[in-house]
């Protein structure tokens, strides 16, 4: 037993705390924003080569999906998820959810082309839209 007197307006012991939350769980914070806005940024120039892909593919009259590529690309993710400590599955959804993002497009840029508002010559790739 300790011979202070105890203090109820004492915090209790443990890590340092800011307006009611550990400085650790803030500093964690900082770094998932980090995270997210280079999450952001990598899918924002993801889709700037996606869509041109689209818009290659509409051009040559090839398909939006590409089943062997996905299927590349799914073995390969899932062991880089599993080297890195990440749930292959959750890896391979998650490829999947922002994969289906790009058919949509791939879709869209092909109906374009065929309403002829693609025309047979490409724009250049636009970096900055
Ligand atoms: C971008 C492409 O089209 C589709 C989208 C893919 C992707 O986002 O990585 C991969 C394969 C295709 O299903 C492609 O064929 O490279």
């Amino acid at each position: 037993m300790p011979d202070t007197p105890h203090d109820p307006a004492a915090r209790p012991a443990g890590p340092p705390v800011t307006d009611g939350m550990p400085q650790e769980i803030l500093e964690l914070r900082a770094s998932i924003d980090n995270i997210d806005a280079a999450l952001v940024h990598l899918l924002a120039e993801r889709f700037k080569m996606t869509r041109r892909v689209g818009e290659l593919k509409a051009v040559g009259g090839l398909p939006p999906g590409d089943p062997s590529r996905d299927r590349q690309q799914v073995d390969r993710l899932k062991g880089l998820a599993e080297s890195a400590g990440l749930d292959p599955e959750f890896t391979e959804q998650f490829r999947n959810f922002i994969v289906s993002e790009v058919i949509r497009h791939h879709e869209r840029i092909a109906a374009e082309h065929a309403a002829g508002r693609l025309k047979g010559e490409l724009p250049p790739l636009d970096t900055y839209a």
